[in-house]
């Protein structure tokens, strides 16, 4: 269970609160205006900005001391983080060892990861060489192989096409029932949040709300929501 517990981020005149519980195995979408603190957020859950007071608790041990790193959590981006020089194999196998040093174990555990996004045998291609589609798939297999309880995805497949996009978030919601993972899913769109998320966590106006059904959220959005979706 991942746990906000009285979490105040501070960044300038910039301020965000939030206080809630989202247990394991959850998928909740992240939404709201355009700096309104979303990206800040899954920063802070990672251990890359620190929050100026309260706690990040996973299974109600506290994340204050613990390294990004060592957090239980893979971080995806928009643009994927591949490496341009490096293979897709390798930039995978990042993901399981950041030496690049593998056991045959990790190896193995690398190829499975590539066949179960679909990109069995494209593995010694650099990304330059793969599509948009192919390159997210390969961002997904470096953080299927990370094997963290919990995964935090900033816009990922915000640069794809609708169809694309519809494709690769059902594959994240495969993965996620299948490693059991708890996700928090940053997006513009709505439609994410209908296709993959159980909950939606609003954050506007300074506050990080505590995550609610996302259907009925968008079925029935409260002022702020509504603002939002215009
Ligand atoms: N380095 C920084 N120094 C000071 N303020 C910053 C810095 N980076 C971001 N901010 C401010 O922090 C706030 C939150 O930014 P953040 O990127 O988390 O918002 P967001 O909701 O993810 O926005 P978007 O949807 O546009 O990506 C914004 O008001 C932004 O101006």
């Amino acid at each position: 269970m991942l746990e906000l517990r009285d979490l105040r981020i501070t960044q300038g005149s910039f301020s965000l609160t939030a206080d809630f519980t989202l247990p394991r195995g959850r998928r909740a979408a992240v939404i709201g205006p355009s700096g309104a603190g979303k990206s800040t957020l899954l920063s802070t859950i990672a251990g890359f900005f620190p929050q100026s007071a309260g706690q990040v608790l996973w299974d109600g041990q506290s994340l204050d001391d613990t390294g990004p790193g060592k957090r239980p959590v893979a971080m995806l981006f928009q643009d994927g983080n591949l490496l341009p020089h490096l293979d897709i194999f390798r930039n995978v196998a990042l993901g399981k060892a950041p030496g690049l040093r593998l056991s045959a174990e990790d190896r193995d555990r690398v190829s499975a990861a590539l066949d179960r996004v679909g990109l069995a045998g494209l593995g010694d291609r650099r990304p330059g060489a793969l599509s948009g589609g192919q390159q997210s798939r390969a961002a997904l297999a470096r953080i299927l192989v990370q094997d963290r309880p919990l995964l935090l995805l900033d816009e990922p497949f915000a640069a794809l096409g609708p169809a694309l996009r519809a494709e690769m978030l059902d594959l994240v919601a495969a993965l996620a029932e299948e490693t059991g993972a708890t996700l928090l899913m940053v997006s513009h769109d709505p439609q994410d949040a209908r296709r993959i998320a159980d909950d939606l966590i609003l954050v506007d106006d300074g506050t990080a709300w505590p995550p609610r059904p996302a259907l009925e959220m968008l079925d029935n959005p409260p002022e702020a929501l509504k603002r939002y979706l215009g």
